[in-house]
């Protein structure tokens, strides 16, 4: 893997996550609902990494400690809860460009116990809720890969769709049809339902997710089997998702037409019976301490399974009970995710180095004596930063206790002090660049150390990568190899320089022929059109990860609005926190920077983001405000119509949903009336936007 730049990634998360909020003078409630609005959006950025790009940004553990975290305050606060937070909802939304599907039964997230003790308490809360039901469970492995739902009409399979949100997901039917352990007919072992939704996991084996990490261009690997397996069907092409082995177990029915069942047990016979693969280590429990018993069974023997699991999931059997006990936010009261811990291992910490990352910050990582946790070789982990290992007190030559919790990248928890002899020592990051030789300077309040200075090498490397990439400007033909002969060749000093380069410059380059030249011409050209939010997240601003991007053009629309917005202006789009307001506005008001715009604006850079269509409680209807309104401006209330999802019209037709009428309404109020439009008054619009925006609110 490219750990510079994972590396580099993970403490720019991590850095946004540390606690911005110890401002003086704010009351306990405005703290709180600060934190919650900062944690929420944390938790949306890693979903969205996670989930949608397949590239977490997080480990599962930074990531559950921040949902565990903004869970409690929920519930010490049940005002605070919003029905957007993270904690009432699976995942993230689905990838643009892939045709959406509504699930007609939610696909929902499972609660989690990490201890005998909590696994106790979900039992005794269903029993409460059913005191006189005597409940079975079904143990069954949680196999580390991804949901999908496989629809079968007449016993045909019509749609393979992916969990997306939990409520919309993804049409991904061609690539669900290359996996060959999913029937594209139904067995008739069992009667075949007129129309049946069965789900189940998508996986990668974890020799297959080995095999492929050894193929893959070293930035281009996969951080786990799970992400891996989700990377591999999420293809534009079929074809490529058909040569990555991915398998699949079946475990539920969303639902089904013409047919009763009375248990899970028996539905998972029925699954099998149709031809899919079920999990051989299923098990019915009648009592807890048999479930109990199942899960320790697994902590120790799963690593002899061929696939990656990280828990157990219990669900009770009864499918009336489960219906009676019904859902909870997201998750299903019948079910249960039992978690294991991470594996830790110990081993030597050699020694402490520190690599440059894409905006210049200093991430130190930790040299191994090399060992082996679960079949993968560990030689590095990330440090974070300086106050990390301070605060662990981690000393060159110590022993350490090294975690992998499913990533590949691992962490390190803390020193073994039994093994400490005296002659370990403690650890302070050099002074300078050791790149560049540059001073290196800390911001005061930030735990981050940066290289500040703009034309260091392995800086200016990370940032051209990373402005080729995917997430960014999209050069696909344009790699780290070119972009260091260019570097070399002294072609590129700066990001813009990539829209100077000519023909003849490319082919100088060793190994680059007419035609790759012509790719790349291609690429850079193509870059051009990039919306705002593709740029603004290439330019390597401090904090400015893809989605802080796409918030910044959709609330600013387009780069000189953007770049004429003062720090207040910046801090107080939803979403955004005052350390990446302050970056932002910093990064702008700097002359070189302007500069930077300036020729990317010259070489013809797209710098506007079209508006996209917000899903809201409004979405699919239609507003049209005439006459004078007395409580806010029209465009007020036309921006406040479409952040929840409405649309604006621009005149009077039969299809519009809403005329809102103010004082002195003209000839549209006569139209609208014609047209059978129902009309309403201002005050009937402030209801309706107040309704919606109350729980918006109680955070902001
Ligand atoms: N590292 C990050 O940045 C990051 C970001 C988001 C999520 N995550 C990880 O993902 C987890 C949350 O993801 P989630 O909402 O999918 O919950 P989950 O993965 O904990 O549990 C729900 C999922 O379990 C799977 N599953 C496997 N076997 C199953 C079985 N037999 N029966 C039913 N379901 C089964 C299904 O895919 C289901 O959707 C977090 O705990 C975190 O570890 C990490
Ligand atoms: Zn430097």
């Amino acid at each position: 893997m490219d750990e510079e730049q994972t590396i580099s990634e993970q403490d720019q998360a991590n850095d946004q996550s540390e606690s911005l909020l110890e401002h003086a003078g704010q009351t306990e409630e405005e703290r709180l609902a600060k934190r919650v609005a900062e944690l929420r959006h944390q938790i949306e950025e890693a979903n969205y990494q996670y989930h949608v790009l397949d590239n977490p940004t997080l480990s599962d553990a930074e990531y559950d400690q921040l949902m565990i975290e903004l869970q409690r305050i929920e519930g010490e606060h049940p005002e605070l809860v919003t029905p957007e937070s993270p904690t009432q909802r699976v995942g993230a939304g689905p990838l643009q460009d892939v045709a959406q599907y509504s699930h007609p039964v939610p696909m929902l997230s499972l609660a989690n116990a990490r201890s005998e003790k909590e696994l106790y308490d979900w039992y005794k809360r269903a029993q409460n809720i059913l005191p006189n039901a005597t409940f079975t469970y079904v143990c069954e492995l949680k196999i580390d890969g991804l949901a999908m739902a496989l629809t079968y009409d007449q016993g045909r399979l019509t749609m393979g769709a992916s969990r997306g949100n939990g409520l919309v997901g993804e049409d991904w039917t061609p690539n669900v049809r290359t996996i060959r352990s999913i029937p594209q007919k139904l067995h008739d072992a069992a009667p075949i339902p007129e129309k049946v939704e069965v789900r189940g996991e998508i996986y990668m084996s974890t020799q297959s997710f080995e095999k492929l990490n050894e193929q893959m261009a070293e930035n281009k690997l996969f951080a786990n089997p799970r992400n891996a397996a989700a990377g591999s069907l999420r293809q534009k092409d079929p074809r490529i998702t058909g040569t990555r082995n991915l398998d699949f177990f079946g475990y539920q029915i969303g639902y089904v037409q013409g047919m009763r069942i009375q248990s899970h047990w028996e539905t998972l016979q029925l699954i099998k019976e149709w031809g899919f693969p079920l999990n051989p280590h299923v098990q019915l429990a009648h009592t807890l301490e048999e479930v109990m018993a199942f899960c320790n069974k697994w902590e120790h023997e799963r690593f002899n399974l061929p696939y990656e699991i990280d828990g157990v999931v219990i669900k009770i059997n009864d499918l009336a009970h489960q219906e009676e006990l019904g859902v909870v936010a997201r998750d299903p009261r019948w079910a249960i995710a039992f978690k294991y811990p991470p594996i830790q291992v110990a081993t030597r910490l050699l020694d402490i180095k520190v690599n440059i990352g894409r905006t210049g910050s200093v991430n130190p990582w930790a040299e191994l004596e090399p060992i082996n946790i679960r079949g993968v070789t560990v030689s590095r982990a990330s440090l974070h930063n300086e106050e990390d290992i301070q605060r662990k007190d981690l000393r060159v030559g110590d022993w350490v206790l090294v975690q992998r919790a499913g990533e590949v990248i691992p962490q390190v928890v803390k020193p073994v002090m039994e093994k400490r002899t005296g002659s370990e020592e403690v650890y302070h990051l050099p002074e300078n660049c050791p790149r560049c030789g540059t001073a290196i300077i800390r911001i005061p309040d930030q735990a981050m150390a940066y290289c500040p200075n703009l034309q260091c090498p392995a800086r200016n490397f990370e940032s051209f990568t990373h402005f080729v990439s995917k997430g960014a400007m999209d050069m696909d033909t344009i790699g780290e190899k070119t972009c260091e002969q260019l570097m070399e060749a002294g072609y590129l000093q700066s990001v813009s320089d990539f829209y100077h380069l000519t023909r003849d410059d490319l082919l100088e380059l060793e190994g680059i022929k007419e035609k790759s030249a012509n790719n790349m011409l291609n690429a850079i050209e193509a870059s051009k059109q990039r919306p705002l939010s593709r740029l603004l997240f290439g330019l390597n601003i401090r904090y400015v990860g893809e989605k802080t991007a796409q918030l910044l053009a959709d609330a600013f629309g387009d780069m000189d609005t953007l770049m004429a917005a003062s720090e207040a202006q910046i801090n107080e789009v939803p979403g955004i926190g005052p350390k990446i307001g302050q970056s932002v506005a910093q990064w702008f008001q700097q002359e070189e920077n302007q500069a930077l715009i300036e020729r990317l604006r010259a070489a013809g850079l797209n710098m506007r983001e079209e508006r996209k269509h917000v899903e809201g409680p409004l979405t699919g209807q239609s507003f049209l405000l005439t006459g004078r309104l007395n409580t806010m401006t029209r465009t007020a209330a036309e921006e406040a119509i479409k952040a929840l999802g409405g649309t604006i019209a621009s005149g009077v037709s039969k299809s519009l949903s809403h005329l809102i009428a103010g004082e002195d309404a003209g000839s549209k109020l006569a139209k609208a009336q014609k047209a059978k439009v129902p009309v309403h008054d201002e005050q009937w619009l402030l209801d309706l936007l107040q309704q919606y925006q109350q729980s918006e609110q109680a955070v902001s």
